[in-house]
């Protein structure tokens, strides 16, 4: 695991265009043993549930909230992770809100609509935008043929737009969304395994199907600040301080797996379905 330093450049890009992109975080090696688990362990597995696009086409994924002593939560727990997003998001103490497994299958992995990642956390009640963040770490390659993601950049500065059902998703108001697509630069954030990517809550994103035969897998983990604190969201992950480790930490662990009894995320509890 690369020590990220981010450089005031990187932070005065991450500000101007809503995201940025850090090539080979992840050695081969752990990047390698995390696709294993992703892949082999029956827990990870079992507590996956079907997102659903407006075709009815479905992206696997599991989400769990507070980062526990197995390979995924000791790297989002590792202290290049969490000074990185301390980095970006300024003064506060660094919260681990959720992590989630995004497998997207070949032929059958959804499209995600355009939306802003915040049009569901204002669902969850969260009040600061800016103290938010999400990070996507590519455990396979992601392409334009198996369904990258796709950003507006700076379109984070329009503020929160409105959101509404697209299929279970929430998509982002399309009259403005239009707009933005004229005015903002679209960027394929095509990534290698091992690479992240940050972006701010209020960056316009998407992602084609995955209509390729490769499978496209990636983990996304979102941090927030502790002092802010959702009025609807009753897990308090997002405003426990996390508990770093060292970078070693990963390529230590083992390939621990995730424990069952850990606080998955089952779909009857997902927040942004049930609030209108
Ligand atoms: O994995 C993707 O393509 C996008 C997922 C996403 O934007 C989300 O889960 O909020
Ligand atoms: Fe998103």
């Amino acid at each position: 695991m690369k020590d990220l330093k981010l450089s005031t450049e990187q932070k005065a890009a991450y500000d101007r265009d809503g995201y940025l992109v850090v090539k080979s975080f992840l050695s081969a090696e752990e990047v390698g043993m995390l696709y294993n688990i992703a892949t082999d362990d029956d827990v990870l597995k079992d507590k996956a549930f079907d997102f659903n696009d407006q075709t009815g086409k479905r992206t696997k994924l599991t989400l769990w909230f507070t980062p526990g002593d197995d390979a995924y939560g000791l790297l989002t727990r590792s202290e290049a992770m969490v000074n990185a997003v301390q980095d970006l998001l300024g003064e506060g103490q660094v919260c681990h809100f959720h992590s989630k497994l995004m497998q997207k299958e070949p032929k059958v992995g959804g499209a995600w609509e355009w939306h802003q990642d915040y049009g569901y956390w204002y669902k969850n009640g969260f009040l600061f935008p800016d103290a938010l963040i999400s990070v996507m770490l590519a455990l396979t390659e992601a392409t334009k043929q198996n369904g990258c993601l796709q950003v507006l950049k700076g379109s984070h500065k329009i503020g929160r737009l409105e959101h509404s059902f697209a299929g279970e998703q929430q998509g982002a108001d399309m009259d403005f969304v239009n707009v933005a697509l004229e005015r903002f630069e679209l960027v394929h954030c095509e990534l290698e395994p091992g690479d992240l990517l940050f972006f701010h809550p209020n960056t316009l994103h998407m992602s084609e199907a995955n209509l390729s035969d490769k499978p496209r897998w990636s983990m996304i983990s979102a941090y927030n600040l502790a002092y802010n604190v959702p009025f609807r969201e009753k897990n308090t992950s997002c405003i426990t301080p996390v508990q770093t480790v060292t970078n070693d930490a990963v390529a230590k662990s083992g390939a621990k797996g995730l424990s069952a009894d850990r606080d998955f995320l089952s779909k009857e509890n997902e927040i942004t379905l049930n609030v209108k």
